[in-house]
């Protein structure tokens, strides 16, 4: 029998509380330490990747760069969005930016063409969830997001990305004022097969 190098049930507890906690909630103009924004990203930065790649790239906006991305971003979508643009869509693509704390845009860096690119996508999923249960740990807010501009292919290039790299969404980042309700998950039972005999 292994012994437990770390408090499991607290590490259970972080995991199982950990929720997604989305703008409205946020307290308003309160900004988190940079410091701390970079100890979520240490801790991002410790996904496994396949040939160890680290594909992960992060851009992080905040101050006056909350304003130069919900610009960027707001612009983009007019240009893009066609016969399917939505007036409140793009207002909230230029308000939402500055109401968070930072904005992390969340990117796949394509390094290693012998490798499948799901792997790579997964890689950086891992990097994701890294960085929501670390800020769940520091009592801060976040949601992933993956609307507006995330699948254009126009929007790469001002995350210094190229074409075979992907733009995956943003994690918005603040400090929590109005808490999410505990979560709900279906049976894990349910979603499980054991082979053992
Ligand atoms: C890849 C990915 C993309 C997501 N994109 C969005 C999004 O565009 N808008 C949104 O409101 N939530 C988005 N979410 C957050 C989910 O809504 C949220 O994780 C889900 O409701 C479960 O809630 P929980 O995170 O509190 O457990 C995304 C989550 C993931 C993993």
């Amino acid at each position: 029998m292994t012994s437990s190098l770390f408090d499991t049930e607290q590490i259970n507890n972080l995991i199982r509380t950990r929720r997604s906690t989305f703008i409205p909630q946020f307290v308003p103009g309160r900004v988190i330490p940079d410091s701390t924004v970079w100890q979520l990203l240490e801790n991002a930065n410790w996904a496994p990747s396949h040939k160890q790649t680290e594909p992960w790239r992060f851009v992080v906006f905040t101050g006056a760069g909350l304003h130069r991305l919900a610009e960027f971003q707001a612009d983009l979508y007019e240009k893009t969005a066609g016969p399917a643009y939505k007036a409140a869509k793009h207002a909230n693509l230029r308000n939402n930016p500055p109401q968070c704390s930072h904005v992390i845009a969340i990117a796949m860096k394509r390094t290693e063409p012998r490798l499948p690119e799901i792997e790579e996508i997964e890689a950086v999923a891992c990097a994701v969830q890294n960085l929501h249960l670390s800020a769940h740990a520091y009592g801060l807010g976040g949601y992933w997001s993956s609307g507006g501009i995330t699948y254009t292919e126009e929007a790469k290039a001002f995350f210094g990305l190229g074409p075979e790299d992907r733009l995956l969404g943003f994690f918005q980042l603040g400090y929590i004022e109005v808490p999410s309700a505990p979560g709900q998950r279906g049976s894990i039972h349910d979603k499980t097969r054991w082979v053992n005999e």
